[in-house]
């Protein structure tokens, strides 16, 4: 049977961001789509799930507790059992929202679209959507999990943006971008935003346009130091594959698993087309792309979103690598 994959948008934020809200608002709004929900609920009663009141949307409910690794094989079973749903007739829909519990940690959720062929054959990851209290950032951020859930991001929401100050609110972009600076940040309003903010993102589209969706915009300096944030390489000299290769493995062999995100778009030695990676964690790939055009400068820039990752280290890793 050959089809489109179905897009998978993941719902992420700490505790009361908004992400009910939200997915209210998306299941009310006149998009002509069919949605499907999965709820990931750290109780046994599944409330959310009652909350989404009598839109004609499936909810599949995962009342597993959150972050325990448990959740990988919970939500495989919920995604087949949508499909067969769906191969059977039973129930319609073309495209998924998965809600995460303000407690989770968006990785083994990303992960779970990469893992096995049959998943990869029919959903594919378009992106993960992180939702940030403005009145209550300062405190979600002293936890680890919520600055993670800003560093896996391909999108990041502002809510009750409504409750602070204009310059709270500037202030917050600043910290959020310095956490991750690949993802735009849009402010909703109870739950309203434009769909496509938050649908059709291809956050983890190999080929997506690179250079818009790193914010470049300067950023002062804070008292804040956040454990996860961006760290940007460049390069104008053309880049050696084999070396390239070896500085990512050592890479990912030692801080793996403090890369939340990573994604570089590579001129290489010898090769008139640029080249596109990215990964989550130790999982990642890379494609071909576009040739670079005869009067574009080639740079490189390879983008890391990651759990204090030794800066200095890494780019003179990264430096020696060219030498
Ligand atoms: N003032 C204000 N309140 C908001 C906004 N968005 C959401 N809320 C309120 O914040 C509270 C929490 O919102 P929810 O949508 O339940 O948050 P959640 O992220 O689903 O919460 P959990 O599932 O418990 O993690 C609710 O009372 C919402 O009405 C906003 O933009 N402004």
């Amino acid at each position: 049977m050959s089809q489109l994959p179905i897009p998978v948008t993941v719902l992420s934020g700490f505790l009361g961001a908004g992400k009910t809200t939200l997915l209210q608002y998306l299941l009310k709004a006149e998009h002509g789509l069919k949605i499907a929900v999965i709820e990931n609920e750290y109780s046994e009663m599944p409330i959310d799930s009652q909350l989404l009141g009598a839109e004609p949307v499936e909810v599949v409910t995962l009342a597993n507790g959150c972050v325990c690794c448990s959740i990988h094989i919970e939500l495989e079973k919920a995604l087949f059992l949508l499909l067969e749903r769906l191969d059977a007739g039973e129930l319609d829909f073309d495209r998924l929202v998965i809600e995460c519990t303000g407690l989770a940690d968006p990785a083994p959720v990303a992960q779970t679209f990469f893992a096995d062929g049959e998943v990869c054959d029919r959903y594919v990851l378009d992106g993960i959507v992180t939702l940030v209290d403005a009145a209550n950032a300062g405190r979600h951020l002293q936890e680890a999990i919520a600055q993670a859930q800003v560093g896996f991001a391909d999108r990041i929401l502002l809510s009750k943006t409504d409750l602070v100050a204009a310059e709270a609110v500037e202030a917050l972009s600043q910290r959020l971008q310095r956490i991750n600076r690949r993802a735009p940040i849009r402010i909703v309003e109870h739950g309203r935003i434009e769909l496509g903010e938050l649908l059709d993102v291809r956050g983890f589209n190999l080929n997506a346009d690179f250079g818009q969706a790193l914010s470049l915009r300067p950023l002062v300096p804070t008292a804040d130091k956040d454990r996860i944030a961006t760290l940007v390489l460049r390069s104008e000299r053309a880049l050696d594959l084999q070396k390239l290769g070896l500085f990512m493995e050592g890479l990912l062999a030692r801080y793996g698993d403090s890369l939340l995100r990573y994604k570089g778009v590579l001129n290489l030695a010898g090769e008139s087309r640029r080249m596109v990676f990215q990964g989550v964690l130790r999982l990642y790939g890379f494609d071909w792309a576009e040739e670079w055009g005869a009067d574009e400068p080639r740079e490189s820039v390879l983008v890391f979103i990651g759990d204090e990752l030794p800066e200095e280290e890494i780019r003179t890793g990264f430096a020696e690598m060219q030498g």
